[in-house]
């Protein structure tokens, strides 16, 4: 697998891997967060669902003030109802605006039948206010009462249900909850101890054997409330030890002081120095320090859940800005990896399989980092600086044999091929002319009285006459017709395949250049020369070379013999055929 494809694949797997991870845990952090966020809205509907609970309550104590009130009631008590109720619809109303918003649970609170509840328990109390003191019956008094009651164990059921959606986002808050929830309760069947009294306050009765009972029921659940509120040692707040201790001192002190006064008055037969209306207005200011217990432990956990939520917060940020943080570090890797490490080792790569295609025209080095790919690629430069003087040495060999071999070939005087070289050609041009059933001719020429040229003019005269002469015939020749030097004064040519006649022809042409052209020596001293020309062809079956020499000889005998100047053709009788 090749490198780029190899680091392609891993950094995706990586991606992957790195992506998958940072995604669960930034997910897990935003899901904690999210839920978070649902408890804090979870806790806000529990605090408007306590609120109505206890505004609910509160209207009680205007509602038994009216009910125990004259005929024309007193106008300043049924303000204090209105109002009463209106607090109500308030409270009820903000909880039902809460409720709008989604919290993702169940809403434990049907607002619809507490609402019409609420309407037919009001109802009933204006009806029985209407009528006159003496209509209001104890059993009619008691009804109305009832339906008072029953509307708070409504709100309590959401108040229960949204402390326990409150607790599942945040389980520290717990016990400052429930305490709160107690709070709400103990506020409630306060005010119910009060409102038992209510008949027996309107109608000027002793209390009836059922309000004793239930009189005591409700001190036993109110006792039992407070137990729960503050064990010994569990660590709450000097605040709330204080709230805690008001609401013994006022609510459970002053409120069930009053309280006692009624019942002690109802048992003794005495006329209550009180009705319903001062009953409230006595007792209700006892259940405040209740309702400021209830926010001082509200606060408690308010101040838990907003910590948490902050902490919830702080850990997605966290995450987010992790996750941020660890993929840009991969990216920059990534990229560092691949500018530092692959792109140079396949620069290198490329670099060895230029040197070893013999391609040596770029440098690979152009780096000076100091690591070990500059290493290696200062090596792979110094190798190519070394194979580059090989190739010139190899170059320079190459070029030295080739001038030997031109130089074994080439007649040191002449520059034309020697009589070795002439052999080798020849021999390879008559096979050649053998195979192709050509015929092939040689001319041999001899300078005439050249000894006398060396006697008269001294040898080096007789070296500018054969280097002339050499150059006379060179330029009658065409390419690929061979000329050579014999052996001293003695030359021999060999055209291209023709006959003898041709080649008679050719040699009388090269007679005639040579007797033409005037030598200039190097004294200033001009002499013309001639040459015998013995000419010796090889058709059909073809002749050795040396038995065509030796004919091309012997007819160049002839024409020395004849008088010299003049071109001989060999007889067949002086050849011989090839082995
Ligand atoms: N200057 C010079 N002379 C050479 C060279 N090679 C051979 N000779 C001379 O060439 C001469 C040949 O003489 P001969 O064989 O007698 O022939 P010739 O004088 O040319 O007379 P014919 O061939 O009969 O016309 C000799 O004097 C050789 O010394 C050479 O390379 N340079």
């Amino acid at each position: 697998m090749k490198l780029t494809r190899l680091l392609t694949l891993s950094t995706a797997m990586l991606a992957v891997l790195v992506l998958g991870m940072l995604g669960h845990i930034t997910r897990d952090a935003w899901l904690h967060y999210e839920h978070t966020n649902t408890g804090l809205q979870a806790l806000r509907l529990m605090q408007r669902a306590m609120v109505a609970a206890e505004k609910l309550s509160f209207e009680r104590g205007p509602v038994n003030a009216v009910l125990g009130d004259r005929q024309p009631g007193d106008p300043a008590r049924q303000e204090r109802l209105v109002r009463a109720r209106a607090a109500t619809d308030l409270a009820l109303m903000q909880l039902e605006r809460e409720l709008q918003a989604d919290i993702g649970a169940p809403h434990p609170v049907e607002m619809a039948p507490l609402y019409r509840t609420l309407a037919a328990a009001r109802s009933t109390v204006d009806q029985l206010a209407a009528l006159p003191p003496a209509a209001r019956t104890a059993e009619r008094l008691g009804g109305a009462v009832s339906q008072m009651f029953a509307l708070v164990p409504q709100a309590l059921d959401a108040v229960t249900g949204y402390t326990l959606a409150s607790e599942r986002a945040y389980p520290r808050i717990s016990r400052p909850l429930i305490k709160a929830r107690y709070a709400v309760e103990l506020r409630e069947y306060a005010g119910r101890l009060g409102s038992v009294l209510t008949v027996a306050l309107a109608t000027r009765q002793p209390l009836s054997a059922a309000d004793y009972e239930q009189l005591q029921a409700l001190r036993g659940r109110i006792a039992q409330l407070r137990q729960q509120m503050l064990t010994p040692g569990d660590g709450s707040s000097p605040e709330l030890v204080a709230a805690i201790a008001r609401v013994d001192d006022v609510s459970l002190g002053a409120g069930k002081q009053l309280v006692a006064e009624i019942e002690q008055a109802s048992r003794e037969g005495r006329d209550y120095d009180m009705d319903t209306g001062q009953f409230a207005l006595r007792y209700v200011p006892t259940m405040t320090p209740i309702l400021a217990l209830r926010d001082e432990l509200l606060r408690e956990a308010q101040e838990q859940a907003w910590s948490d939520h902050e902490h919830a917060r702080y850990e997605l940020l966290i995450a987010s800005l992790s996750g941020v943080a660890i993929l840009l570090a991969l990216t920059l890797l990534i990229l560092i990896v691949r500018r530092r490490v692959v792109v140079p080792v396949l620069r290198a790569t490329r670099a060895v399989i230029r040197l070893g295609n013999g391609d040596y025209s770029r440098d690979p080095s152009g780096s000076s980092r100091q690591d070990e790919i500059g290493d290696m690629l200062r090596a792979l430069s110094t190798l190519r600086t070394n194979s580059i003087e090989k190739q010139q040495l190899e170059l320079e060999r190459q070029r030295l044999i080739e001038e030997l071999r031109l130089r074994a070939d080439t007649d040191y005087l002449t520059g034309i091929l020697n009589r070795r070289a002439f052999t080798t050609a020849g021999n390879k041009r008559l096979r050649r002319a053998f195979d192709r059933k050509e015929s092939l001719a040689v001319v041999l020429f001899d300078i005439d009285h050249f000894k006398s040229v060396n006697d008269t003019y001294g040898h080096e005269a007789g070296d500018q006459v054969l280097i002339r002469v050499a150059a006379v015939v060179r330029d009658q020749l065409r390419d690929g017709e061979i000329l050579a030097r014999h052996g001293g004064e003695e030359f021999v040519v060999m055209p291209m395949h023709c006959s003898q006649q041709q080649a008679c022809m050719l040699a009388e042409r090269l007679r005639k250049a040579i007797a033409e052209e005037p030598l200039t020596l190097a004294d200033g001293h001009i002499l013309r020369v001639t040459a015998s020309f013995g000419v010796a062809s090889a058709g059909g079956p073809a002749a050795a070379l040396d038995d065509l020499l030796h004919a091309a000889d012997q007819a160049l005998y002839r024409a020395k013999h004849k008088g010299r100047n003049l071109v001989e053709g060999a007889t067949q009788d002086g050849l011989t055929s090839p082995a």
